[in-house]
């Protein structure tokens, strides 16, 4: 049997950057345990069927940190009409897109064109274009009084200018509200999923309600252009873009992400090697993000994955990504620490943690 062959990416932590064996091996499908499937009919059942869920959520964690979910509640139709949204957006010329650009929208989101951002410097530069919206507490049907949020003055708090976004995109029809509405609906979900994994953790169910009332929480469209002249070898390596996005670990707490038919997203297993994450019909993917792994003392894995659009048609991608409140300072939660087991990490917020992660990857960038 051939050898595996192995090559080093490096990645960022708070810490710097890291670095991590991969093989070169085409990605294969992993196993039932390495990305299970969670049936979530029971998350609104009794405690007893929610911790009978949480095992199974916390075996996944622990594992590659990645699983997918069926009967997740989001409706087919809103998904089916996000997409379309999602497809009238990126349809737009180049000059129409930038009206809503995220150098405009500031935290509010917005829009970053193909080639823009570079998740992993020692990989091309990404081959995506991406719309966000971030939280607002406007968008919250949980918070009875957003205005105050909207004062209290933490800079962490600053919800940037989420008018320069929907002024843009109001001659897309039902761009707005289906885009709200497929956000919060996935608010809600993650929510739930937060007091699952609370229970996981072997913590009471409502151990992280009040670190989630205000939550980062960006809902995000990505296109993965296709490649026309298809070129395995050599595709697109003139224009120095290669990777539909670089490797990396998801930054905040979960993310929720529905794909396409298209396939092409990759997640690192434990023994270095690529495994297929591939599109299953009816179920979203489910990942632990840094902050999560970072409060679980490693307990809970936040895995490296990518994306390759080999197609010669477009990829779409809608991820969601959840954090915790941006000022709210969270430790090491106490189940994961013993005398063995002492805590790997200081207490920091979520806001601050994404801050200087997002702050070192520009300094990679510049460096680059
Ligand atoms: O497009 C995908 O399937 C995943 C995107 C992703 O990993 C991300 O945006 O962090
Ligand atoms: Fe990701």
């Amino acid at each position: 049997m051939a050898q595996t062959k192995y090559t080093q990416i490096e990645l960022l932590s708070a810490k710097g950057p890291v670095y991590r064996r991969v093989s070169t091996a085409p990605p294969r499908t992993p196993t039932e345990d390495e990305i299970p499937i969670i049936d979530l009919s029971p998350i609104d059942g009794t405690l007893e069927m929610q911790k009978e869920l949480a095992s199974r959520i916390r075996a996944a964690a622990k594992n590659t940190g990645f699983f997918y979910i069926t009967n997740h509640g989001i409706p087919e139709e809103l998904i089916q009409k996000a997409l379309a949204q999602a497809k009238a957006f990126f349809g737009q010329s180049e000059e129409e897109k930038q009206r809503v650009s995220n150098r405009e929208a500031g935290r509010a989101g917005g829009f970053q064109g193909v080639g823009s951002t570079q998740v992993n410097k020692t990989e091309t530069r990404d081959h995506k274009e991406t719309f966000s919206i971030r939280y607002n507490p406007v968008n919250d049907p949980t918070i009875s009084d957003p205005q105050s949020l909207l004062l209290s003055g933490n800079p962490n708090n600053a919800y940037g200018k989420p008018d320069v976004i929907w002024k843009g995109t109001s001659h897309l029809q039902g761009f707005r509200e289906v885009t709200i509405e497929f956000w919060q609906k996935r608010l809600e979900l993650a929510r739930k999923m937060v007091r699952l994994f609370a229970l996981a953790l072997d913590l009471p169910r409502d151990h992280f309600d009040s670190v989630i009332t205000h939550p980062g929480a960006d809902g995000v469209y990505i296109h993965y252009p296709g490649t026309p002249d298809i070129d395995t070898t050599n595709r697109n390596k003139d224009k120095g873009i290669d990777v539909g996005i670089g490797s990396h670990t998801d930054i905040q707490c979960v993310t929720l992400l529905w794909q396409d038919m298209s396939g092409g997203l990759q997640v690192l297993s434990a023994d270095d090697e690529w495994l297929d994450a591939r599109p299953i019909e009816g179920t979203l993917v489910v990942n632990i993000g840094d902050f999560l792994q970072r409060l679980s003392n490693n307990t809970f894995k936040s895995t490296v994955h990518r994306v390759y659009n080999r197609k010669s048609t477009s990829r779409y991608a809608m991820p969601f990504f959840l954090g915790f409140n941006p000022e709210s300072v969270c430790e090491v939660v106490p189940t994961c620490i013993d005398q063995e087991h002492p805590a790997l990490y200081e207490p920091i917020s979520c806001g601050e943690w994404h801050h200087r992660r997002l702050a070192l990857a520009e300094k990679n960038a510049a460096a680059a």
